[in-house]
């Protein structure tokens, strides 16, 4: 029968551009039968799930099924900076958060917008693409959590193991890999706002670095998961190079629906998923392995009986394990709707000038501003006075310079991924010429060491049914201050002579709902910052990381859920705190060592050639 979603699948696969690499190609779909056994059931190809089910299948003799709700990517998933326009397709999950007290109060529906991937590659290939991987004491800190195995010396190997840095100048430094399936790169682009960006941070005493080198409080040109000027995803990277492996099957367009757990003797044996309309079981001899992520893994397991009693049994579901399942979601949350206007044409870059025949040109051999990650143009760590340590060279705010702005989002494809309402953007910026729209940019302030922590919960037993997450952003209020902080920062770097010389200036039409404020006031900025809040899509922790005996753990350190035999979990939600960058980095290397430990767990030799 004639199935419309795998001819497309196929059909927008043609329309990537070549020359491809040679290791790129269609991921060919398989559909088990029901009953069908396998070694290891991998659910979810995401950033997560496609590095497990290439290190998994390096075993020949495991077999592996990896099952993924999407399809495959296409041409315009693959242009780094149309990532936005992604979340708007139906590679995205689309969920949305509960009403938030401190947070996106004003944007569409009152709720903050969750993109998350579903496509082979998962949330990575609706991501920005900045490769970034923390600080060494982000790690250390897990580690001394009682998490054995993950301080930073222990993890570092296993960020270096993806890596196939193309950045010629760090190929020798010790911070990063060569020969991975990663590749990491620049954006051959160097936008206008570059150099400035570079001469600000140094006019202010910062030193412009390796963001993931030694040292991180600085300025940097972001490093970006990309292949010459196209986005690198986790399943470019690492599912179509092994396509062919005859012990690799790749089920798409499958979604689980639970994963099967005997009650009596609490072991996972295999996965019940729907495709095509129809319901099948698979069975898995060894483990399941759950990488859908800090939503789907959590909902997963709920649905499966692994999770909280009291909030299963709102739903008559039976609890196999008595776990808390859902807490300590944590994410970075940002400020975007601050425009600088300068006053020259042609250093900006908005969504009609990203429409050029000339700019599409450029792309099509890889160059020009399409291929900046996300937008973004510079990058800078930096440590503000609310810092929860006095550790000086630990970030806990980053700014974010974007080479266009929300002002000059003229079609309207930002403000629909953002969440932003037409009214909104209109009374904000109308008060701006078209002309000087499109001679915006943006610096905005990530707050990445956050202490608000949210919670995911089930909206019903099904997992059809998008679950309630609660992020409580700001429920902290010192974490509002430090935001604060971070657009004080801001002022600083646009205020330098580096951005004067092009008469850089705020906008200054006072947000929606934040008239009644002194313009500029501390006051001001907190009502701007709560109103329209926007997430760097960084949801984690969601199965936390604990050893045995912690409350408050959901899987060991070796990422086996507690109280349950074979099943394990290995993606974003395992964080026991979030690391102070994007957080893709981490997934990577989290999956890369759960393949290890699986792999040690089953007496399999592992290799420590990198
Ligand atoms: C819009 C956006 C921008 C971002 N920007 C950046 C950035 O610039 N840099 C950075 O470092 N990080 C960024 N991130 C975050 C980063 O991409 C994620 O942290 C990371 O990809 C999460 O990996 P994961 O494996 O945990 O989950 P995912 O990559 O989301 O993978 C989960 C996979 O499981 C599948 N799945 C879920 N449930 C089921 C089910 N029941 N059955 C079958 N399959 C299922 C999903 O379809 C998906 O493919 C961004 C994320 C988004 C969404």
């Amino acid at each position: 029968t004639f199935d419309s979603r795998r001819f497309l699948d196929y059909w927008t696969d043609l329309f990537r551009p070549l020359p491809r690499n040679p290791r790129e190609g269609f991921i060919p779909d398989y559909t088990p039968e029901n009953q069908e056994e396998f070694d290891f059931i991998v659910i979810g190809a995401g950033s997560a799930g496609a590095v497990i089910a290439n290190r998994l299948t390096e075993v020949p003799q495991w077999n592996v099924l990896l099952i993924e709700s999407g399809g495959n990517e296409n041409f315009f998933s693959d242009i780094p900076i149309f990532a936005s326009f992604l979340s708007l397709t139906p590679m995205n999950w689309g969920y949305i958060s509960m009403p938030e007290p401190r947070a996106c109060r004003d944007l569409r529906g009152k709720v903050c917008f969750l993109p998350r991937g579903r496509v082979l590659g998962g949330s990575s290939v609706l991501n920005f693409l900045i490769y970034q991987r923390g600080h060494p004491e982000d790690y250390n800190d897990w580690a001394r959590m009682g998490n054995e195995g993950w301080s930073y010396d222990q993890i570092l190997p296993y960020f270096k193991k993806s890596e196939n840095i193309g950045i010629k100048e760090l190929q020798n430094s010790s911070y990063h890999g060569v020969g991975g399936y990663l590749d990491i790169q620049y954006s051959p682009y160097h936008s206008p706002l570059e150099k400035p960006f570079r001469q600000a941070g140094e006019e202010l005493g910062y030193k412009w670095r390796d963001p993931n080198g030694e040292k991180l409080i600085g300025f940097s040109k972001p490093q970006a998961t990309m292949r010459k000027g196209r986005r690198c995803s986790s399943s470019k990277a690492f599912l179509e190079p092994i396509r062919f492996r005859p012990n690799l099957k790749v089920t798409k367009f499958s979604t689980a629906s639970k994963i099967l757990i005997d009650p009596h003797t609490k072991t996972a044996y295999g996965v019940e998923f729907t495709k095509r309309n129809k319901s099948i079981q698979v069975r898995a001899r060894r483990e399941v392995v759950s990488s859908a992520g800090s939503i789907g893994s959590a909902q997963l397991l709920m649905v499966s009986g692994v999770g909280p009693k009291d909030h299963l049994q709102e739903f008559g579901i039976n609890t196999i394990a008595d776990l808390p399942v859902g807490y300590n979601l944590q994410d970075h949350v940002t400020f975007s709707g601050n425009a600088f206007i300068v006053n020259q044409t042609g250093m900006t870059m908005n969504d009609l000038s990203a429409a050029s025949p000339f700019v599409a040109a450029a792309y099509m051999s890889g160059q020009g501003p399409l291929t900046l990650p996300g937008g973004a143009a510079g990058l800078a760590f930096v440590h503000t006075k609310f810092s929860r340590d006095q550790d000086l060279t630990r970030p806990d705010v980053e700014l974010v310079m974007g080479a266009g702005s929300l002002a000059g989002d003229a079609v309207g494809i930002l403000r629909s991924l953002l969440g932003v309402t037409d009214e909104w953007y209109w009374k904000t910026y109308s008060s701006l010429s078209f002309g000087a729209r499109q001679r915006t940019f943006s610096i905005n302030p990530v707050l990445i060491r956050p202490n608000s922590v949210g919670r995911l919960m089930l909206r019903s037993p099904n997992f059809a049914d998008h679950p309630k997450i609660h992020l409580n952003y700001f429920a902290d209020l010192n974490d509002l201050r430090t935001m604060v902080a971070g657009v004080r920062m801001v002022e600083k770097v646009i205020g330098t002579k580096a951005f004067q010389r092009f008469g850089t200036k705020l906008h200054t039409t006072p947000f929606p709902g934040c008239e009644s404020f002194v313009f500029d006031s501390d006051e001001y900025w907190e009502c701007a910052i709560m109103q329209t809040s926007i997430t760097l899509d960084h949801q984690v922790g969601t199965c936390k990381m604990a050893p045995e005996g912690d409350p408050t753990g959901v899987v060991s350190p070796r990422l086996q859920v507690h109280g349950i035999r074979g099943l394990r979990v290995a993606d974003a939600s395992i964080m026991p705190r979030i690391p102070a960058a994007h957080t893709h980095a981490a997934v990577l290397m989290i999956a890369e060592k759960a393949a290890d430990l699986i792999k040690e767990d089953w007496k399999i030799p592992i290799s420590k050639n990198y």
